[in-house]
């Protein structure tokens, strides 16, 4: 069964991991959105220039993918090319969607915290909605600029997320996994074991090109 929506979930990707995989089915699983897709920026706004190219974090992404058909990667952002921000996606994807169909913008809580800080935040909501996922060392603790945010679109149930094409917000608890692309790349540099953090052909991919070491 298949339920109206389109999930993206947005990332530096570098590397992707079972974090950023095990949360796109676990959605899947409880919302049975049509897909969901993972858009690798080519820029994060926020976060120091990523060690690898972007083509590389591409090309993890693509191999992370096989296996389940419900999920693809999306390039639009590192075709862009530029600062990757998520207004300028969603205005893209919601002229390719039309104006009815459902568009969520699947986040865990540590980007979700940061949100007052990115460009054009207080309009995002007009394109799609935010479903917060829950991620181990980051609680609810919002600013007031948030909590206000959060009053005024907070769903009442997570179906109403279906119902709509955009301008509410869910947080959802999912299987905690404390991995992160730091951790990750951490170990590679100090070369310890990165097995059963991400997937296999990752791994491989990881070890062949001899990235973060
Ligand atoms: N283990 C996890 N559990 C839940 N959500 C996660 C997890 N890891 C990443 N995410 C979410 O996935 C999205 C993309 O994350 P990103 O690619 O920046 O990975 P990261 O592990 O946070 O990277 P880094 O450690 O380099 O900051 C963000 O919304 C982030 O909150
Ligand atoms: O648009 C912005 O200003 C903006 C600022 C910070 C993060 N984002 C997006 O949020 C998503 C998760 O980001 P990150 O930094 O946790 O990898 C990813 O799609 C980013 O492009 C977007």
């Amino acid at each position: 069964m298949k339920t109206a929506g389109l999930a993206i979930m947005g990332g530096t990707f570098d590397p992707v991991h079972n974090g950023h995989l095990r949360t796109a089915v676990e959605i899947l699983d409880r919302y049975h959105y049509s897909a969901l897709k993972l858009i690798p920026c080519f820029q994060p706004v926020h976060k120091d220039r990523p060690s690898v190219m972007p083509q590389q974090r591409l090309d993890m992404v693509k191999l992370a993918m096989s296996g389940d058909a419900r999920l693809s990667v999306d390039s639009r952002e590192i075709d862009r090319e530029g600062p990757s921000y998520s207004i300028d996606t969603l205005r893209d994807l919601r002229v390719e969607m039309g104006p009815n169909e459902p568009l969520i913008m699947v986040l865990g809580m540590d980007s979700f915290l940061s949100l007052p800080t990115w460009h054009d935040w207080q309009k995002i909501i007009q394109y799609a909605h935010f479903l917060v996922v829950s991620r181990p060392g980051w609680e609810p603790d919002l600013i007031s600029e948030l909590s206000g945010f959060c009053e005024n679109y907070r769903a009442a149930s997570p179906h109403e997320l279906q119902c709509a094409p955009s301008g509410r917000i869910w947080f959802e608890t999912l299987t905690p996994l404390g991995i992160s692309s730091s951790m990750i790349r951490g170990l590679a540099r100090k070369n310890e074991s990165i097995a059963y953090l991400l997937p296999e052909p990752v791994q491989n991919y990881i070890e062949q090109h001899q990235l973060y070491r």
